[in-house]
């Protein structure tokens, strides 16, 4: 990307949007093409179509789409799978029709089966059965890798797809419901320690394992791959360490200084057991994650709710 190249992020106003346009200002670039979802609801094709006929974007960053945690996506699950589908399938297909020179595509660590060995290769899609759960979104997901991939094959285009951990950072979402599980512990703790709450109440067995990456992270890999990569394989984004939810709990209870009780409501699903990622194929590429969980967790605890 040069510096004057003009640069569509799609979903600038999420978290990762927002981080990857951060990032790109940090770097010299000021020549961005940005709509809201009010401008531009990208489930509609003739009006997706007619934006990139007018903007003529030379790169994409697609990190548009219909997100949340474990409860959104087993609550909404219509939702998640027709929405993704309409965004990635518009914004792809109109980047290929008015010659996008690269685009980059954010699936998710939700597309590898429920059971799969760990840590999760890439070679792992499509080799089992999906978590229940997420599995309208993790269907999405897959289908806008093989788009990617099949408009490359096909029409040599430069799509390249990449598929990060869970993540947190500036700009998450911490509504209580349709969050996940990161910003949802903080806001619980904290809100428990000023009210002087008894108890906190947290979801599932505690069991479950999990590997968060902060959105800096993220945004930084994601130029890194769109200035140096021009791979076919679609890779894992990480640090490649996890947690359990329990230890997470407690993590964010000392961060926050809570010091009342922990009840853990089991009515409310694990999902998958574990999802650690197979981070070789991107380290083999140069890059490496810089924010450690303890260090971006006070980050962002204190921007968000101390400052
Ligand atoms: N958060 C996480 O833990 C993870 C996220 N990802 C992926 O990263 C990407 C971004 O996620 P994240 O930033 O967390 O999500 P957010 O919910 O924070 O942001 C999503 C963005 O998508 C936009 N959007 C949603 N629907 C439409 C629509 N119909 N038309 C136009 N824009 C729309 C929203 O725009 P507006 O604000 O204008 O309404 C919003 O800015 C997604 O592809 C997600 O799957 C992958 C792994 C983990
Ligand atoms: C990024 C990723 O995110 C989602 O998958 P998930 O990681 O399972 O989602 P989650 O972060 O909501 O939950 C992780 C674990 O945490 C436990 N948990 C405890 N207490 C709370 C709680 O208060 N809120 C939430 N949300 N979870 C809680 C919860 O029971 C579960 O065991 C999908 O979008 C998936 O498609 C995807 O891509």
């Amino acid at each position: 990307m040069k510096k004057d190249s003009k640069i569509y992020i799609a979903g600038h106003r999420g978290m990762v949007g927002a981080a990857i346009l951060r990032k790109l200002k940090e770097e010299g670039y000021t020549n961005f093409v940005l709509r809201t979802s009010t401008d531009l609801d990208l489930r509609n094709q003739n009006d997706v179509d007619s934006f990139f006929k007018l903007e003529r974007p030379d790169y994409v960053f697609l990190a548009a789409a219909k997100v949340g945690g474990i409860h959104a996506n087993n609550t909404f699950r219509a939702d998640f799978l027709y929405d993704n589908l309409m965004i990635q399938n518009n914004v792809i297909h109109s980047s290929y029709t008015h010659k996008v020179k690269k685009l980059l595509f954010l699936g998710s660590s939700c597309i590898y089966p429920k059971l799969a060995p760990q840590p999760l290769k890439e070679d792992y899609l499509l080799t089992g059965k999906l978590e229940y759960t997420n599995e309208p979104y993790a269907i999405a997901k897959i289908a806008g890798i093989k788009l990617c991939e099949n408009y490359n094959k096909q029409y040599g285009c430069n799509f390249i797809s990449v598929m990060p951990t869970n993540l947190y950072g500036p700009n998450d979402n911490y509504d209580l419901q349709n969050s996940h599980v990161l910003p949802a512990l903080l806001r619980k703790f904290h809100e428990a320690k000023e009210k002087n709450l008894p108890f906190v109440e947290v979801w599932g067995t505690g069991t479950p394992k999990r590997e968060f990456l902060h959105v800096d992270d993220l945004a930084d890999a994601c130029y890194f791959l769109m200035q140096n990569y021009d791979g076919t394989e679609f890779l894992n984004i990480g640090t490649g360490i996890d947690l359990s939810i329990k230890e997470l709990v407690a993590l964010i209870q000392k961060i926050v200084g809570y010091t009342g009780e922990v009840t853990w409501n089991t009515d409310q699903p694990d999902g998958t057991p574990r999802k650690l990622m197979d981070v070789q194929k991107l380290s083999n590429l140069g890059w490496k994650y810089s924010i450690s969980l303890e260090e971006g967790i006070h980050k962002v605890y204190t921007q968000k709710f101390l400052s």
